[in-house]
């Protein structure tokens, strides 16, 4: 074992600047086929993986090496514990190549996927099927675009998913992991994660049975008894959303006050002209009034912000770091409503953390866990969403200050955050037990939709079969990306708001705060973004908000007019928590 940590700081320096040069040819090459779809981008793609690969490997099996005991630098510690997890690159070549080939798969028929209604009308999830159910209150209509939509994808993807499972175990275990659940959990640092996740889904839990019961009693006046049951689960495709995770498109149909304000501003974005590049530049408007940085012209000049129409691209919503400290990009199909609004602050907050951290050392540049590079966009939009936001950005005629407005408002919040908890939480779940082998692929669907009545109190509209994969049918399943970290972000987002809104002087209610312009906020969210990951996610959390844990007390401080609101109303409708009927399902 090497113990001179000069030769190690030696060794540190050539691996950051070989991988940042190693790195930017591989994003680039993934950045050419993921916005242009064809087999010669996918090849070069692959090959450039492999290269990188090579690169970790070569670095991860030389930082093994290193007795970082006595070692005085914490941050050299730190980065040769984090590369000599060399991930997929440990696999032999064989296994490797076909990992790879897995995963271009998986994401390109995810990708390309369409749902015909005959021989010359076929419909992508982006934008068609997606404005179907959103927009759609026909019964039958919006089952066509669910049931079509797991065809076209969650059935073509479950035998590539079975394979994959595999190798990622097989990468996982050859790096010193039980399996590949626990790799993805080790990358919180936190020996009592689960059981941590498990404490704030039970302190959440009574919010969205509150929530649920509200929505199922709309959606009952709505679809009537023979689709809705009272005492049962709700149908998926009811929701608003292909996958149910948030409903503020059925804001409609559950509106508590339909006479006082209401925040949908889809429609003031279009009668003011908006277009995707006014989204984008009003989110960067945002960012810089906080102080943090704007955008830098390569940004503009090379990221992808309209679907195209002359070729395929893959239309899920990211943004990417190029690893030279100079080329950052969004890549999105944006359509012009308060939905992608939201979204665009979402993936312009990934950008300003790349901006932030961009001086740190390649292996820091990341965020202090996942959770926290989720987070810091959605925190924007916080402010964003308020009436006196939208109202100060000529999206809302007229701000008024009362109870019915401040329900209607805290609603349209709660469809989308609420909401989202028992997905955000469930999805890796299903996923922690394929990796460990509770859930076995006989029972893949089994399995899902049993953590689906669980956790959302959701049916599926239409007996599913192991014929079906419908997990496949969610971008992140076969496009491997972990989920725990939106759960995560939607909890710790709250902390951050709060603690920014107290930064920036807010007094009153917290669902009030708007931090346009604080540019203490700004600093205090600033500092943390330089860290990245160089010190553990607590340090960043405390610096933040003052102590190290995962709260939900912010987020339930936000919604708390709701909460005792919903309480009243179900109450009022002598309506049930829950779904003791959990086996009824919609007569077709
Ligand atoms: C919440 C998550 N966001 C994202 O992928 O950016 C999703 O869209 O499912
Ligand atoms: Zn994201």
């Amino acid at each position: 074992k090497i113990t001179d940590e000069t030769q190690a700081k030696q060794f540190l320096a050539e691996y950051n600047s070989t991988a940042e040069t190693v790195w930017n040819a591989y994003t680039e090459a993934s950045w050419a086929y993921n916005t242009n779809i064809n087999e010669q981008n996918k090849q070069i793609m692959l090959e450039k993986n492999l290269e990188m690969a090579n690169h970790t490997k070569t670095y991860g099996l030389e930082s093994r090496k290193y007795d970082t005991t006595d070692f005085q630098d914490p941050s050299v510690k730190r980065i040769l514990k984090k590369l000599s997890d060399l991930e997929r690159a440990v696999l032999p070549d064989a296994e490797l190549k076909e990992y790879n080939n897995l995963l271009a798969s998986m994401e390109t028929t995810y990708s390309v996927a369409k749902v015909c209604r005959d021989e010359n009308t076929c419909l992508p999830l982006d934008p068609d099927l997606n404005k179907i159910m959103a927009e759609s209150r026909d019964y039958d209509e919006l089952l066509f675009a669910w049931q079509g939509w797991r065809n076209a994808s969650g059935r073509e993807l479950r035998q590539s998913y079975e394979r994959y499972v595999e190798l990622a175990n097989l990468a996982a275990r050859s790096n010193g992991h039980i399996d590949n659940g626990a790799f993805w959990r080790s990358l919180y640092e936190t020996p009592t994660f689960e059981k941590d996740l498990e404490a704030l889904w039970k302190n959440l839990e009574p919010l969205y049975l509150n929530l649920h019961t509200y929505v199922r009693r709309a959606l009952f006046k709505k679809y009537g008894a023979k689709r809705i049951n009272l005492k049962g689960p709700i149908p998926a495709h009811l929701l608003g959303n292909m996958w149910s995770q948030t409903w503020s498109s059925i804001m409609d149909l559950v509106m508590p006050y339909p006479d006082a304000t209401q925040i949908d501003v889809t429609q003031a974005m279009i009668a003011n002209g908006w277009n995707a590049r006014r989204m984008f530049n009003e989110s960067e408007r945002f960012f810089t009034s906080l102080g943090l940085m704007a955008m830098p012209d390569e940004f503009w000049q090379k990221s992808m912000l309209e679907k195209p129409t002359d070729r395929e691209v893959v239309c899920h919503a990211s943004a990417w770091d190029f690893y030279n400290r100079k080329d950052f990009r969004i890549k999105q199909c944006t359509v012009v409503n308060m939905d992608d609004l939201i979204t665009v602050h979402h993936e312009m907050g990934h950008v300003q953390y790349f901006l932030q951290y961009k001086e740190q050392p390649i292996s820091f540049r990341d965020g202090a866990n996942p959770g926290f590079h989720e987070a810091i966009g959605d925190v924007l939009a916080l402010s964003v969403s308020t009436p006196k936001h939208l109202h100060s950005i000529g999206l809302l005629d007229k701000v008024e200050d009362n109870q019915e407005s401040t329900i209607n408002f805290l609603m349209s919040i709660a469809l989308d955050k609420i909401a989202f908890l028992p997905f955000g939480y469930l999805m890796d779940q299903w996923r922690w037990k394929v990796f460990d082998g509770r859930i076995p692929s006989s029972e893949y669907n089994k399995e899902w939709w049993n953590l689906r009545l669980k956790y959302q109190g959701l049916c599926p509209p239409v007996t599913r079969t192991e014929e079906d994969f419908d997990p496949g049918a969610k971008f992140h399943i076969p496009a491997n990306v972990p989920y725990i970290r939106y759960f995560v972000s939607f909890v710790i987002q709250f902390q951050f708001h709060k603690a920014l809104c107290e930064a920036a002087g807010h007094t009153g209610p917290l669902h009030n705060c708007d931090i346009y312009e604080s540019k203490k906020a700004g600093k205090l969210l600033g500092d943390v973004m330089k860290l990245g990951y160089s010190k553990p996610w607590p340090e960043a959390m405390a610096m933040i908000t003052g102590q190290p844990e995962m709260s939900v007390q912010p987020l339930m401080e936000y919604f708390q007019p709701l909460i005792t609101w919903l309480e009243q109303e179900n109450k009022n409708n002598g309506d049930i928590l829950g779904w003791p009927e959990y086996s009824w399902m919609p007569s077709t």
